[in-house]
Order: C-alpha cells, then structure tokens, then sequence
C-alpha cells in the first residue's frame, strides 16, 4: 500500500452526502417488529466503557423487569457477545432469521454474529448500512420493552444511517471524565440534538475509586466536568461509576458486574442509572403522546424544557 496517497475512505458519509444535497432528504423509517423503544448508546472516544455500561444497564433494567434486548452495532469492535459471554454462533429460525441469545436475561445480537470477521472492517456507506439494518429486521427480536444498541465511538456512518432508518427513542452518552474525552462527548450531543433525537443523558464512567477497606472515594480525574458539560447542554446526568477492576476482570469471563455481584458500588451506580433510564424513556413516550404529530415539535420541547428547569 502506497502510504503517501490519501486514504480513500470520504471525508463525508454517504448518508452525510445525500443529506448535504437535499436538506429534506429522510429514508423510510421502519419500525423493528415487537421493539417498542430503542435507544442508542453512544461516545465520543473508544474504550471510555460504552459496552460495559450498555450491558450491565441491559442486565439491570431486566432484573426490574423489562424485557431488554442489545443489538452490538459497533461494526468496527463488537464486544457484546464477549461481554455477556454469548459466544459467536447464533441459531436460525425456520424464516431463516437469526435468533438471538439470551444471557442474564438478556436477548442480544452483535454484527459478529451476523457478518464474517474479517468483512467489517473494510466495508463503508451502503454496505455499512446494509449489515446495520440486518441487524434490525433480520434478527428474530422477541416483544421487546427496550432494545439498547452499543454504537460505535464517534459520529460517524452508522450514527447517521440508524438515525435516517431506524425509529429511535432516543440516546445516552457514556464519557470518561478527562477533557478529550469530554469534547467528543459534546459532539455526539450535538449530533443528536440536531437531528431531533432526544439525549436521556450522559453516564460518567470510571471517575473514581471506592476503596474497598473504608469505603472511602477517591476521584481519579478532575471531577465536575461531566456534570457541567450536562448542564450546559441541557441533558440529564445519569451518575458515575466507579473504576472496578474486579469488574473488569468478570466482564472479560463474560459476567456482567451487575449480574455477579449486584451489591458492588460499580453495579449500584449502574442499577439507579437504569432506574433513571426507564423514568427518561416513560416521559419521552408521554411527551410524545401529548405532541404525536409533526408540528407538535414545540409542545414536545415544552414538555421536556419544564421537566428540565
Ligand atoms: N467502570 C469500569 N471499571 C473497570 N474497568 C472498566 C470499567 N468500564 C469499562 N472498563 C474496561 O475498559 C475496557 C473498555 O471498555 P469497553 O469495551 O466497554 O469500552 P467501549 O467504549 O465500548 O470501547 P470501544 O467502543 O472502543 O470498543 C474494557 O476492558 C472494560 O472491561
């Protein structure tokens, strides 16, 4: 490969392209069969905990008795299947659908289960949104309350192609607390709120230490800035989890922490974030229902901005 030729790869998407041209631009949206909210789970930066926070809000929000699925949408570093100790290969239904698994009450599909390996990586637009949207309506999804789909870090294609194809619910941001990881954070709002995609809020991972002798918390960053960056953007601040290696340690055994030792700090802190969750995604359902039509737009921010003050 001829290093010094620019890496052919669009600056813009192909989605971000056909938006460009025709500012009205909008795919045909359809509904996933049987889901009824599904909520994204972003980040700015890789490695800052989305998966992590995805399947342990999974295994939370089940045990308060949702029927909870996660689809792994991140084509360029699906982890979910590890992470919930799926393993790889899924059945077929008799429709030739993937059936997906189902782990510490969880139904869960990742684009590894669905795409060879080694073709993710090298795919971009089109194909991109082709393995996506199989991931949506050639998966064999049980009746669903809420699936939760882990994207990948950044604001890039896949963002724009569920977006533009799929009916969401809304979003929430996972970011660590240093002021990188912050800035990208804040980009993804920004993305959403432009597009008119609620943001149930922001998680902040891995911000301290509890010390497991005297309880006692230590902050590993400059603290407040998850908060701030929030309050400034006008989105809620769904808590902080602490830094828990032997969390680490059971995820990468395939035991989400909530599911093993529900009464650590880390899975305390993810059990009344899936608490807030539920409350966020049940009051964008009835500001919705208040304002079901377009043109209802102003009620719906109304409703949300007096939730807010
Ligand atoms: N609170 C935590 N305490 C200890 N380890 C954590 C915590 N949160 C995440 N980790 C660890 O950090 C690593 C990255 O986490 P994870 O894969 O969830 O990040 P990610 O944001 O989904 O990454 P990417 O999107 O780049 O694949 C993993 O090894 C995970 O176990």
């Amino acid at each position: 490969m001829d290093l010094k030729k620019p890496f052919p790869v669009p600056v813009v998407s192909a989605a971000a392209a056909r938006r460009a041209e025709d500012p009205w631009y909008a795919e045909p949206q359809s509904p996933v069969p049987g889901v009824r909210d599904v909520v994204l789970v972003g980040s700015g930066k890789g490695g800052v905990g989305k998966s992590t926070v995805t399947v342990n809000l999974a295994c939370a929000l089940a045990a308060q008795g949702l029927r909870v699925g996660v689809a792994d949408a991140d084509l360029y570093g699906p982890s979910v299947a590890r992470l919930l100790g799926t393993g790889a290969g899924l059945a077929h239904g008799e429709d030739g659908r993937t059936v997906p698994a189902l782990a510490h009450g969880v139904h869960a599909v990742s684009v590894a289960n669905i795409l060879p390996p080694e073709a993710a990586l090298a795919w971009k637009g089109p194909l991109v949104a082709q393995a996506l949207l199989q991931l949506f309506h050639e998966v064999a999804w049980p009746d669903l309350d809420l699936l939760l789909v882990d994207l990948p870090p950044g604001t890039g294609d896949v963002q724009l192609t569920l977006l533009e194809q799929v009916p969401v619910s809304g979003a929430l941001l996972v970011t660590t607390p240093q002021r990188l990881a912050l800035a990208d954070a804040e980009r993804g709002i920004a993305l959403f709120h432009e597009l008119d995609i609620p943001v149930f809020g922001l998680v902040e991972n891995m911000s301290h230490y509890v010390c497991p002798c005297c309880g006692e918390h230590q902050p590993l960053f400059p603290e407040g800035g998850v908060r701030d960056l929030a309050a400034r953007r006008h989105v809620s601040y769904l808590g902080s989890v602490p830094l828990d290696p032997a969390g680490q340690a059971l995820a990468d055994g395939g035991t989400p922490l909530v599911a093993a030792q529900p009464e650590a700090a880390a899975a305390q802190a993810f059990i009344a974030m899936a608490e807030r969750l539920r409350a966020a995604v049940e009051l964008e359902r009835r500001a919705l229902d208040r304002s079901p039509e377009a043109g209802g737009r102003e009620a719906h921010a109304a409703f949300w901005e007096q939730l807010l003050d």
